[in-house]
């Protein structure tokens, strides 16, 4: 069953070419700083469409603060100063006329700790969908059976989805909360450090999750765990100090990285 529509379908193929891929999100001269403290200095990167992406570095580099301003999140703190573009299919994501909401239900989120509702495993992945409202039962029966099963947890749950989404291991709940992100059928979706407070079985269902759903979606992930990049990604940037270093497909950047800052940081010479 497929009650998906993307607008883009996903290209067939290995991946050939990064000039030829389809932009999804394009980054242009951003910088952020917190205060007057900077935090990412003038990066230009695009992010294709269908592919994951990861965006790897020391702590503190400026991960997750790139991975939040692609949904909007820093519009929260009001210390954040900004400058640069990032475009969503070529839309300026900061234009007047964008809706936030509407932004994050386009572009959803998944953090490091499964934060599940307190309600039912059923009622997790639908309430994105009450909130938009005007779907009938039969329907979000629906949807909520296709987002469980991209979400490779339709075969744990679906005897006891009135059961509380609390009464799930760590893993089973990192997996709902991708369940419930996917319901209001995102075309993006950001993972910031997803597995790393999960067991190794969790993990790799995880990864295995993240490299499926490229075929419905364009995945970003925020890990440190350099690993779990080359095994999932298909394209790595790798920041440091707010800057970006070097950006390349993930094999290439791996086994034969350009600079010698890169080769440094992925073969443990550097922190
Ligand atoms: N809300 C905030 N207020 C002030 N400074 C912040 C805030 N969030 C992050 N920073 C600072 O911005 C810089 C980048 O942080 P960020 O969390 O993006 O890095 P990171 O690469 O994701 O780090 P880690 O791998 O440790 O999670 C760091 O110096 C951090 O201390």
């Amino acid at each position: 069953m497929s009650v998906f529509s993307t607008p883009h379908p996903a290209p067939s193929g290995p991946i050939i070419d990064f000039d030829r891929e389809a932009s999804c999100l394009e980054i242009e001269g951003l910088t952020l700083a917190y205060g007057d403290k900077p935090a990412l200095r003038d990066l230009t990167l695009r992010i294709p469409r269908h592919r994951v992406t990861a965006f790897i570095g020391p702590s503190g580099c400026g991960k997750s603060t790139l991975l939040r301003a692609l949904n909007r999140l820093h519009d929260l703190n009001e210390e954040v100063r900004r400058e640069g573009r990032i475009r969503l299919e070529g839309e300026d994501i900061h234009a007047p006329e964008v809706a936030v909401a509407e932004l994050r239900r386009r572009v959803g989120m998944v953090f490091q700790a499964p934060n599940p509702f307190p309600m039912s495993i059923y009622d997790n992945v639908a309430f994105g969908l009450r909130l938009q409202g005007g779907i009938r039962k039969r329907q979000m029966d629906d949807i909520v059976e296709w987002a469980l099963q991209s979400a490779a947890l339709w075969e744990e749950v679906k005897d006891r989805l009135k059961s509380s989404a609390w009464a799930l291991s760590g893993g089973q709940q990192q997996r709902l909360v991708i369940a419930r992100t996917l319901a209001v059928r995102p075309e993006v979706l950001l993972l910031d450090e997803p597995a790393s407070a999960l067991d190794p079985i969790s993990t790799l269902k995880i990864e295995e999750l993240i490299r499926n759903l490229k075929s419905q979606l364009t995945l970003v992930l925020v890990t440190h765990n350099m690993q779990q990049a080359a095994r999932v990604s298909d394209y790595t940037a790798f920041l440091q100090q707010g800057e970006l270093v070097e950006y390349g497909s993930t094999d290439t950047l791996f086994t034969n990285p350009r600079l010698r800052r890169t080769e440094n940081y992925i073969t443990g010479r550097m922190a």
